[in-house]
């Protein structure tokens, strides 16, 4: 299979490239191409070529929940969105903690999945036990690495436990940072606007103080200790530290903890409630300044569909969570390049490099000899966001209706295509 990218823009080339793919490899990337003997011609028209965007976590529900989402239209949604990979988290029913249960799910993510699906298993069984998994088998059966996303790991003796065993097989461990303790039964951030709404308030401790144990466990273990949605000053201020300590920490932010804060929550509308919470203003701009220099790593969106039904009502009873994979590039696009807040190569690099490097993945550089993982963004036509036009089985955004610039045309994985905008 042979496919002929015609005049797309590269980053770092001053002209326009065609790019030329051969057996799930990039061969030739030059001004002009003759079209010889391409099975499949893309004319980007001067829209981007990117690297395939990776986006480290992701809920695809199934099995367990296949009425919020499927392992096939959470992988379409994703390559709509411009990601050739995703990491899936193993909240899921049954839980991939077992031998049997993980290998089923590897071989449906396999047989199933329209990009790239990496896959953590989790750390303790059942997500919320003592007891840690098997994490040699696991690894040896394919999975990327270890998280009990959802749910903090409550017990400090349980997530060391759970450090020296994926330490001693040099696996990640993924972190949902959250002291139950401190929770409170908030279902909003802690502070004026949770009051305002007379609804309980999950304050920023419940995430760094669980934070700033878990980096003194993962240097006493030398583990790799990814830190999911991180959401407040303090845990970037933790992670500076730690990174400065030489701790082997990397750490990703979602596109609504950059964009959002809790002073934009428009009453008691669950399409803005999520775990961890939309926080004050101050923590947006220190999450961002994280991100802007480095100390977090990556953007993740923590895509996490619900039906309408489980997000309909009020913030006291909807489920936690917001769908991102569609909407990721174009909103970080519009309101962090657009409006030069960041550089157009560091998204790319944030959305891309720094995933696959962090989690030693293929992809994230667009090069000759690389794997044959792109997207093609055209970043001209501004357009208003509409579930109508997405994938996902999940409508449950706060974005809906916001007019962004960022449209996929193509999304090419191992030189297959995986998204062909109006085919
Ligand atoms: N982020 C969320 O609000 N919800 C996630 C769980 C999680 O990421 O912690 C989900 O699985 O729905
Ligand atoms: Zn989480
Ligand atoms: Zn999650």
């Amino acid at each position: 299979m042979t496919v002929l990218i015609k005049q797309a823009r590269v980053l770092g080339k001053e002209c326009r490239q065609d790019i030329r793919i051969a057996d799930g490899v990039v061969t030739q990337m030059a001004p002009t191409i003759p079209d010889t003997s391409a099975d499949t011609i893309i004319e980007a028209n001067g829209a981007w070529a990117l690297p395939g965007l990776i986006d480290v976590h992701v809920h695809f529900r199934e099995p367990g929940f296949t009425d919020k989402e499927t392992i096939a239209t959470g992988s379409v949604a994703a390559a709509h969105g411009g990601f050739t990979q995703v990491v899936a988290m193993p909240n899921l029913n049954p839980v991939p903690e077992t031998l049997a249960t993980t290998e089923s799910l590897l071989a449906k993510n396999q047989q199933d999945g329209h990009v790239r699906i990496h896959q953590f298993a989790a750390m303790t069984t059942g997500l919320t036990s003592d007891t840690v998994v098997d994490m040699v088998a696991l690894k040896k059966a394919g999975v990327l690495g270890f998280s009990n996303d959802g749910k903090g790991v409550q017990s400090a003796a349980t997530m060391l436990a759970a450090m020296s065993a994926a330490q001693a097989i040099d696996a990640p461990i993924a972190a949902h940072i959250e002291d139950e303790s401190l929770v409170n039964g908030g279902v909003i951030n802690a502070g004026p606007i949770a009051d305002k709404l007379h609804l309980p308030g999950i304050p920023t401790v419940s995430e760094s103080s669980q934070l700033a144990r878990d980096l003194q466990l993962a240097q006493a273990t030398g583990v790799h200790y990814h830190a999911c949605h991180v959401s407040t000053k303090a845990s970037v201020d933790l992670i500076r530290w730690a990174k400065a300590a030489g701790i082997r920490v990397t750490a990703e932010v979602s596109p609504h903890h950059l964009l959002l804060d809790d002073t934009m929550i428009p009453g008691d509308n669950p399409n803005y409630k999520m775990n961890p919470p939309l926080r004050s203003p101050d923590d947006r701009a220190a999450v961002l300044a994280g991100l802007l220099d480095g100390t977090i790593d990556m953007v993740a969106t923590d895509h996490a569909p619900h039906t309408a039904a489980q997000k309909t009502g009020s913030f006291s009873t909807a489920a936690f969570g917001i769908v991102g994979l569609e909407t990721a590039f174009s909103l970080l696009y519009t309101h962090l390049v657009k409006s030069g807040v960041m550089p157009f190569a560091q998204l790319v690099q944030v959305m891309s490099r720094n995933p696959a490097t962090a989690f030693g993945l293929s992809g994230g550089q667009l090069a000759v000899g690389e794997p044959a993982d792109l997207t093609i963004m055209e970043t001209n036509q501004p357009y208003p966001i509409d579930p109508a036009t997405w994938f996902s089985k999940g409508h449950n955004s706060p974005f809906i209706g916001e007019t962004v610039y960022g449209t996929t045309l193509a999304t090419i994985v191992g030189g297959h295509i995986a998204y062909h905008k109006g085919e």
